[in-house]
């Protein structure tokens, strides 16, 4: 069975071969760069779930893959202050979407501004935390939890969200 990931950023695809492989048999994973077809920066959960949704169905396509994982990162305002949000697609054979969101955690106040003007969160972070390529090692959600909830293991939680899901219909549907 192969696996196609719609990204090459580590803590993405690490994610899900180790979710992939450890819990089903012949299982190869492949992965490529595919645009989200939304803003670098999505600004809330319906731009962030289309982003995933897009990434999986391009993956599978263009990997020729039986099934695609997107997983994208996004923020959103909320009346507690703006916040990080995960959300993954899984596309299947038929290119039906299963769909599983992730872990949400504040982000400070000064994100805002930058974020509004266009910037993305992943540089922001890179200066904030005075550290580079944070987007694919800890993450944002691992500078803010005190490195005991990395951004690779946030993932795997909804790989395997997904991967239950699709075991799930597979059983009911044949
Ligand atoms: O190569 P891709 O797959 O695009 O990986 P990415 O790190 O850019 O991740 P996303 O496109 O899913 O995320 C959209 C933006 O939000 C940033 N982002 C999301 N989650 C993050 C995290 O945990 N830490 C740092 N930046 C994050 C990311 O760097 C982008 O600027
Ligand atoms: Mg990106």
């Amino acid at each position: 069975m192969i696996i196609a990931v719609g990204s090459t950023n580590p803590a993405k695809v690490n994610a899900v071969r180790e979710t992939w492989q450890e819990l089903v048999p012949d299982v190869t994973v492949l992965s490529a760069s595919i645009p989200s077809g939304v803003r670098n920066q999505p600004f809330s959960d319906d731009e962030t779930i289309q982003g995933a949704i897009h990434r999986a169905r391009q993956a599978k396509k263009e990997l020729n893959a039986d099934v695609g994982i997107g997983l994208e990162g996004g923020v959103v305002e909320t009346p507690f202050g703006l916040f990080l949000c995960n959300w993954s697609a899984l596309a299947d054979e038929n290119d039906q979407c299963l769909i599983a969101g992730g872990a949400r955690i504040p982000l400070p106040d000064q994100f805002r501004a930058p974020l509004h003007e266009g910037r993305e969160l992943g540089p922001i972070m890179d200066e904030y935390s005075k550290q580079t390529g944070i987007r694919h090692h800890q993450g944002a959600i691992g500078v803010f939890t005190n490195g005991l909830v990395d951004r690779k293991e946030m993932l795997i939680h909804l790989c395997k969200i997904l991967l239950g899901q699709y075991q799930f219909h597979k059983l009911k549907n044949g």
